[in-house]
């Protein structure tokens, strides 16, 4: 331990895919840069929500933090440990410590093991638990933390609901003991009715047992409430950090405006009066991306300094954390934004969104 107050730093984190061309020989003809440069921090015991549209690197970033992707340069630091300088056998002693709960639960669990098995494989792989009743007395805990029967154990993964499946891949994690859990869209695959119970559920799970999250979403509302800070993603990069609060109160950066616009608000009065900003074009290819900001092909508010040349960096900016050169100029009305990318329009005048805007469900649905 070190006693650091982060339990998770990542600096400049890079994963770049070869993009392999040739019958015979492998010729590499490019990279895709699903992860380009991102730093963030997890404080013990709180969450970190991962938030952006398809494609944008949330997955890749999230597995490149357990080093499942290996990453192609940056640090990852686990309780100030860089993982991406550790030998495989000191590695597979800290995965422990890290564990993933994936989206769909019943392509990750193997349909042949029943829950029993399930649970104890991991126990058995990382030496946890001497004896059978020792094992059985660990799986007995995790079961009832996780909400589900004894006689789960000798069922299989097919004879559960899917919000009871999932509770068997947190049980999987769980079992254990680890002290980071990396969410990978833990509730898209979920009906709505199901999605807070598992929410609910992590939440009482992190303040039991002080566990530190990553959340991985594409719907904002899903993290807004169980996360301390939310980063939003975009071309695989950070684009904003805040609390889930202030994104929706006062997003900053031009790219999290637009997905907050989308966002259907209770109010109908307020429905109605507030602008909406509907981007036009498609999201670029992280194989090719845009140089300078990342977003300025997109951006209603790209201006003809600086947006094309010139990459914007993470900074402080009132509560939040913002990487636009123009940011406060935006905030503060000075600058409009152009028409050309953008429509302003009153939610009558609304026809289908030209581009790409991913829209959370409602807000608030989540507590
Ligand atoms: N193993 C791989 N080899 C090559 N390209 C990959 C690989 N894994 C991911 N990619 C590419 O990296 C980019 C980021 O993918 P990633 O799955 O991390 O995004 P995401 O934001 O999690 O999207 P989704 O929510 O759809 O999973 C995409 O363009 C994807 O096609």
């Amino acid at each position: 331990m070190t006693g650091s107050e982060n339990l998770v730093e990542v600096r400049d984190l890079k994963v770049h895919f070869p993009i392999k061309r040739g019958v015979v020989f492998d010729k590499v003809v490019g990279h895709v840069k699903a992860v380009d440069g991102v730093d963030l921090s997890i404080p013990r015991g709180r969450t970190y929500g991962l938030v952006g549209e398809s494609g944008c690197g949330k997955s890749t970033l999230g597995r490149a933090l357990l080093q499942l992707t290996p990453p192609t340069g940056g640090e990852v630091r686990f309780d100030g440990v860089d993982l991406t300088r550790l030998s495989a056998g000191r590695l597979r002693s800290m995965r422990r410590r890290m564990q993933m709960i994936f989206q769909d639960p019943m392509s990750s669990l193997d349909p042949r093991q029943n829950v029993e098995s399930i649970l104890t494989e991991g126990l058995q792989a990382h030496g946890i638990g001497g004896s059978r009743d020792e094992r059985r007395r660990i799986i007995g805990e995790t079961l009832d933390a996780v909400g589900l029967p004894r006689w789960a154990l000798s069922r299989y993964p097919h004879e559960f609901s899917g919000g009871q499946r999932q509770r068997i891949g947190i049980a999987r994690a769980l079992v254990l003991g680890p002290e980071l859990i990396v969410a990978d869209e833990p509730v898209s695959a979920l009906d709505v009715s199901i999605q807070a119970q598992v929410v609910n559920l992590l939440d009482e799970l992190q303040e039991r047992l002080g566990l530190t999250y990553l959340v991985i979403a594409h719907d904002l509302a899903v993290v807004r409430h169980i996360s301390d800070v939310v980063g939003v993603m975009y071309l695989g990069a950070l684009v904003e950090e805040a609390s889930g609060d202030q994104l929706y109160r006062e997003p900053m950066h031009p790219y999290t405006r637009a997905l907050m616009s989308a966002v259907p608000v209770p109010d109908p009065d307020v429905e109605d009066q507030r602008e909406r900003i509907l981007l036009s074009g498609d999201l670029p290819s992280p194989a090719n991306p845009p140089s300078g900001c990342r977003f300025h092909t997109r951006c209603p508010w790209a201006q003809p300094t600086r947006c094309a040349d010139e990459r914007p960096v993470l900074r402080q900016i009132g509560g939040s954390k913002v990487a636009c050169h123009f940011a406060e100029r935006i905030a503060s009305g000075e600058l409009r934004p152009h028409r050309v990318t953008a429509e302003v329009v009153r939610p009558a005048d609304e026809g289908d969104a030209p581009g790409v805007v991913s829209a959370p469900s409602e807000p608030g649905s989540y507590v």
